[in-house]
């Protein structure tokens, strides 16, 4: 799992590499920028292209300075630096590497305000004019500027961060920065590239490393976590000789309406191909001959009778939620599975239904695994106007509450019991499409059948899901859940 650190943070890790490794400063921001020119010119390669560099005057400026040189004598043969002279606070660094550009044939020339950019004639823009240094938002000639270059409608790579987007914390709806097409970072990716925001200020971003010292980087605190293959591989266990069903739990799946039957049979079937040793569907009788039809291993269990009869600890996993239908009958149900005490994964119209009942949610028992998407975390929690408020949110819940919550995005935020938040990267925007949540319910129930924890099942099962998404979606525009159901089973196999 890789750590993801604050702007003051990395920091502390350039400060480290350059008093411990043999690397001085400058050179520091000469590999920075010797990385980020290799990534753009996979990238770029037509030297005839014209690309103007605009730099600050602090390390970001710096890097941009290096940046132009290093292209210069890359065979680039329209660079154009433009240096603003807004600010008297100049980085050694900074300095250095504008002597260096001095001495070379670089074509280079101040600029003391926007009004002076009048001509600028660019093919691709490098935005090097503020980095993580950003410590209040823009405003006046910097402002100004980011309108500027935005309003020239240049394809423009940003340098570590674009100019004017916090590297962490709340982002402004009304974002004023640099709207880059590429933000090629260092060393690891900033905490907000995973927030929706983030789209306002990058259309994508690459990491480079620099050289910096992953291990200071890894021992540091932070709660944010990135999920990664290798953290996958560790934590799946491989289906052992000599087992059997028993060996791999039973998992009850409480869901499935008249008009939602599919979310039932789609959860059911993830939780199939995710191993589950034996499943139940808790359905009304409606779908019933669906059910038999679709899904021949999985067994039925009418609604009405669970209510009466069934003791829930005889399953070892439990989802109430998918497609399941808001009722006085349904919410007595979750309200009896609540006071169980067993955990749960809780999701969909289950999460709704809690909305109403803040009573209910004060009560669910620890080690319970919910997946809202934004609005019914909203719903439950009350509303947010931006994702770092709602990520807090969640992370305070699930300390408090003791429950895993799994905030679904495109990135999405596993807010553990103790404080740590992981983000999954996998996934993509050929998921966007009905009963992704239901599947990803099966997944998770399907883990936790199978004894994994309550946090290894959402990081599992995420991970997975996104996975097997991404690799379905090398080949079609659309990835629909049943396939993906149906796939997961492929990449549970790859992985373990
Ligand atoms: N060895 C290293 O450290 C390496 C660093 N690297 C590079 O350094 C970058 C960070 O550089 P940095 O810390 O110098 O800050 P940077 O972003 O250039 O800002 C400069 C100054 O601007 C100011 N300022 C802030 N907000 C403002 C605002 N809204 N409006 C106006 N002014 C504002 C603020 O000054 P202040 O306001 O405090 O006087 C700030 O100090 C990083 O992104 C990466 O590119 C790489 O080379 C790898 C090695
Ligand atoms: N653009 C995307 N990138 C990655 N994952 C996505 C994307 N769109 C949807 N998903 C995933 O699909 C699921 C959608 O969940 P949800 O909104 O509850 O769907 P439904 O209610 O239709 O089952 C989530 O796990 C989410 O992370």
């Amino acid at each position: 799992m890789q750590k993801l650190l604050t702007s003051v943070q990395m920091r502390k890790a350039d400060e480290h590499a350059i008093a411990n490794l043999p690397i001085a400063s400058i050179d520091l921001m000469e590999k920075a920028a010797r990385s980020f020119v290799q990534s753009f010119l996979r990238d770029e390669f037509d030297a005839s292209k014209k690309i103007a560099v605009f730099c600050g005057n602090g390390n970001n400026g710096g890097d941009g300075l290096a940046i132009a040189h290093l292209l210069c004598n890359n065979g680039c043969e329209n660079v154009k630096v433009y240096i603003l002279n807004f600010s008297d606070k100049k980085s050694k660094d900074f300095l250095i590497n504008l002597q260096r550009l001095d001495e070379s044939r670089c074509r280079k020339t101040v600029v003391n305000s926007v009004a002076e950019l009048k001509n600028v004639k660019a093919d691709i823009i490098i935005d090097a004019i503020l980095g993580s240094g950003l410590n209040k938002p823009l405003e006046g000639k910097y402002a100004e500027l980011a309108g500027y270059i935005n309003n020239l409608n240049k394809k423009v790579y940003a340098v570590d961060v674009p100019t004017g987007f916090p590297a962490e914390g709340k982002i402004r709806a009304d974002y004023n920065g640099v709207k880059a097409y590429k933000t090629i970072c260092f060393q690891r990716p900033k905490i907000n590239f995973f927030f929706p925001e983030s789209a306002m200020a990058t259309e994508t971003y690459e990491v480079v490393a620099i050289g910096l010292d992953e291990n200071f980087i890894q021992k540091q605190e932070t709660d944010f976590l990135l999920t990664e293959e290798a953290d996958i591989h560790h934590i799946l266990k491989p289906r052992k000789l000599f087992s059997h069903k028993g060996t791999y739990g039973h998992a009850l799946i409480v869901s499935g309406n008249t008009n939602t039957m599919g979310a039932a049979l789609l959860a059911s079937k993830a939780c199939l191909h995710t191993g589950a040793g034996l499943i139940t569907a808790c359905i009304p009788p409606s779908g019933l001959i669906a059910l038999n039809t679709t899904l021949p291993e999985v067994m039925a269990l009418p609604r009405e009778e669970f209510t009466r009869i069934e003791n829930p600890a005889k399953f070892q996993a439990i989802a109430i939620g998918p497609g399941l239908g808001i009722s006085i009958e349904n919410e007595r149900l979750l309200e009896r599975l609540i006071l169980s005490n067993q955990p749960l994964v809780i999701d969909a119209d289950a999460l709704n239904m809690l909305a109403e009942r803040p009573d209910l949610i004060e009560r669910i028992p620890a080690k319970s695994i919910i997946t809202p998407h934004m609005k019914e975390f909203d719903r439950l929690f009350g509303d947010h106007d931006s994702w770092w408020d709602r990520v807090i949110t969640a992370k305070f819940q699930a300390e408090k509450l003791k429950i895993v919550i799994v905030l679904k995005n495109q990135f999405t935020f596993i807010c553990l019991p103790d404080g740590k938040i992981y983000i999954n990267s996998t996934g993509n925007p050929a998921m966007a499409q009905g009963g992704m949540g239901d599947v990803l319910t099966g997944v998770i129930v399907g883990f936790l059948a199978q004894k994994y924890s309550s946090e290894d099942a959402a990081i599992l099962a995420c991970y997975l899901h996104g996975k097997t998404g991404d690799e379905l979606a090398t080949e079609r525009i659309v990835v629909n859940a049943a396939l993906l159901a149906e796939q997961i089973a492929v990449e549970i196999k790859r992985l373990a």
